[in-house]
């Protein structure tokens, strides 16, 4: 297995921020949605956010009004916007336009019980302007659920750009990962990683990341 990187997702303490930062995470998700636990807003301002130095903070959205994407990618200097929803082709191309061209866009795809066909339609419809896919297991919370969806669905499908892997990723079934045949470039963990909802267990996380350089 090619070494992946990491997203921490779903953070909201700073001491956290700093020593993921210092354990050379590769990205860092702040969840921008306030139906979800880990609402980063009522944890940490725009500003902080902004003064975490690394290139990859992740703005986490879902079905959020456009101008407010755009408002704080700018003000909390993101480098990457998640669309965690059902945005639509037009939505993500007008919000291309409107995004510092340096910030890149990650669109969600959320499985359930499509069939791979289904998917593969879904995969295929997305517009050329997302720099990133990412899979997660769909629920009506979104995500953030600690559900895993069953990772061979992903060898029935091409995957035409790069992805991240994401739902219910654990200590626990990380070893799985070595079925699938087109590898994620990143591993995307939260609620497996957590004393409680937006506070992480750093500590799982340190034995996550020498189970991944092993
Ligand atoms: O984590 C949340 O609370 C959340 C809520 C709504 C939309 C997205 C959310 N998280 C985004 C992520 O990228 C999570 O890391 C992903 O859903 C996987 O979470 P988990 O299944 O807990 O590992």
């Amino acid at each position: 297995m090619i070494k992946p990187t990491i997203k921490v997702c779903g953070l909201t303490k700073l001491n956290q921020i700093q020593e993921l930062v210092d354990l050379k995470i590769d990205f860092l998700g702040f969840i921008f949605y306030e139906k979800s636990p880990r609402y980063v807003l009522n944890h940490l301002s725009l500003e902080q956010i902004s003064e975490t130095n690394h290139p990859g903070k992740v703005g986490v959205f879902v079905n959020e009004d456009l101008e407010k994407i755009v408002e704080i990618s700018g003000k909390a200097k993101l480098n990457f916007i998640q669309l965690h929803g059902d945005e639509t082709e037009d939505f993500i191309s007008e919000l291309r336009q409107r995004l510092n061209r340096e910030i890149k866009i990650i669109k969600v795809i959320r499985i359930g019980n499509q069939t791979s066909d289904e998917l593969q339609k879904t995969i295929n419809q997305q517009p050329t302007t997302i720099n990133y896919l990412l899979f997660d297991t769909d629920s009506k919370a979104f995500g953030g659920t600690g559900n895993a969806f069953d990772w061979n669905v992903l060898n029935d499908i091409e995957i035409p750009i790069p992805y991240f892997l994401s739902g219910g990723i654990s200590l626990e079934n990380f070893n799985q990962l070595t079925t699938i045949n087109h590898q994620p470039i990143a591993l995307d963990i939260n609620s497996k990683f957590e004393i409680e909802a937006g506070n992480k267990d750093l500590e799982k996380v340190k034995e996550f990341i020498s189970l991944i350089e092993k």
